[in-house]
């Protein structure tokens, strides 16, 4: 009791969040903080036939912000990951 968690050696991390975002979990501020490379922004565009039906689902749950979780199962290098 009474130790401060300055008494110990840990790095000093600094965050600077904008108000409105003040109460988000930390997982979700670092995905937040994610640079996104320019080429993935047009991949959407080579998905094949089911990765592309899979891309549809899961964006439309993006976009009218509702909390599913997906499970994608196939054989391997089938294109999951892609
Ligand atoms: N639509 C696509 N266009 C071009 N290349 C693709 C496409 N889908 C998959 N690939 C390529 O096929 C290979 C296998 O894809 P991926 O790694 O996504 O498979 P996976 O199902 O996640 O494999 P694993 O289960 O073994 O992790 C990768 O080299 C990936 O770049």
């Amino acid at each position: 009791m009474g130790r401060s968690v300055k008494d110990f050696d840990l790095p000093i991390v600094y965050l600077i969040v904008a108000e409105d975002r003040l109460t988000e979990k930390r997982e979700i501020l670092d995905e937040l903080a994610v640079t996104v490379p320019l080429e993935d922004y047009s991949a959407a565009t080579t998905l094949n036939e089911e990765q592309l039906a899979a891309y549809d689902i899961i964006m439309d749950c993006i976009n009218f912000e509702q909390s599913v979780i997906f499970f994608i199962d196939g054989p391997g290098g089938t294109g999951k990951t892609y």
